[in-house]
């Protein structure tokens, strides 16, 4: 890694953050965080319902405030970093990314799980001709090999992305995992193309895969401040900052500002506190999407089922974002196979 290496930090506490809130940050949060996070240095700030535009439904848990009413909000404080959506196609449209441009976004990141590059081709196309920055962002990444994410990845710039993400949704990867797929895809893409990183603290790897990617040439790292994520959590900015400034990797981050804002605005929002438990843990360890933790909870205590083994369940499946309903119908299996056990 060269000496002084620069790259840039998009923040995610109000959009995988939302998660962890069962997306209820009201207008008044958002201004107060994304203001906060706009003085402290970061480069994107996102802010969406955590399952992206059109995401406040029945199906992923519905948002305190209209998508509308929070855009604006975070664009209204948001002066120096550039205001960013998530769209995973399917539950966000082509009109919602407009809408969202009308309210003030100037980047969006197109999310697919990490084989299905090909369903983001018309977001990304629309997204250009629309002037937004635009990113890619390959979910479940820890599941196909680098080769695969090459391809897919390949895809995504080949439409238009200008930069790309490997995305350990489950927070299921080690060093040498992140590693190999960061420098694949930095060897393989135009050099045109940023390479990033977006990490989920399950094993308790967030830091030190972030770092990873960044020795093996990835220019963009998602944080979040306290962590604030699905499952354990995403990558602290706070501990980035102070690790990053240690290893002369510039950030632009201000680590005073970004201690105080975990510390004194986001942790007292939390709804329970982020840390690898032994669900978040089991999240890591099964490979199971970060954002299933509060579904799996609610439907293993509705059912009387050990919701760890949900979670090892839904890994085994290999279900993926998109697939909540089957988080019930494997609670309801268990629950069967426990009353059969029983009689
Ligand atoms: C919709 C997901 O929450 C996107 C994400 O942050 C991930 O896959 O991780
Ligand atoms: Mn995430």
């Amino acid at each position: 890694m060269a000496e002084q290496t620069k790259i840039s930090v998009t923040d995610v506490t109000l959009r995988d953050g939302m998660h962890a809130v069962r997306h209820q940050f009201s207008v008044e949060d958002v201004k107060e965080i994304a203001s906060a996070l706009d003085q402290m240095g970061v480069s994107h700030i996102e802010a969406t319902h955590g399952d992206g535009l059109g995401g406040s439904s029945l199906q992923y848990g519905l948002g305190k405030e209209t998508e509308e009413d929070f855009l604006k909000a975070a664009c209204s404080v948001i002066k120096n970093a550039k205001p960013t959506a998530l769209l995973l196609p399917g539950i966000g449209t082509v009109d919602d990314m407009k809408r969202a441009a009308e309210y003030g976004i100037k980047a969006i990141r197109v999310a697919t799980h990490c084989t299905e590059a090909d369903i983001s081709e018309q977001h990304i196309g629309e997204a250009r001709k629309m002037g937004l920055e635009t990113v890619g962002f390959l979910m479940m990444s820890h599941m196909v090999s680098p080769d695969i994410l090459v391809e897919e990845a390949k895809k995504m710039a080949s439409y238009g992305a200008q930069t790309v993400y490997i995305v350990d949704s489950a927070g299921a990867m080690m060093m040498e995992q992140v590693r190999e797929r960061i420098s694949a895809l930095v060897g393989a893409l135009d050099s045109s193309v940023e390479v990033g990183f977006h990490a989920h603290n399950n094993l308790g790897l967030s830091i030190a895969n972030s770092l990873a990617a960044v020795e093996e040439g990835a220019t963009r790292i998602d944080c979040s401040l306290a962590g604030l994520g699905a499952g354990a959590g995403n990558t602290p900015l706070e501990v980035f900052a102070a690790v990053t400034e240690k290893r002369g990797i510039r950030t632009g981050l201000d680590l005073y500002k970004a201690m105080d804002a975990a510390d004194d605005i986001v942790r007292p929002k939390m709804h329970r506190p982020i840390q690898v438990d032994r669900l978040s843990l089991t999240m890591g360890y099964a490979g199971v999407y970060s954002s299933f933790l509060l579904h799996a909870f609610r439907a293993a205590e509705m059912f009387k089922v050990d919701p760890r083994d949900v979670l090892v369940e839904l890994g085994k499946r290999k279900v993926v974002g998109g697939q909540e309903d089957m988080i019930v119908d494997v609670a309801v299996e268990l629950e069967q196979k426990q009353q059969a056990l029983q009689k």
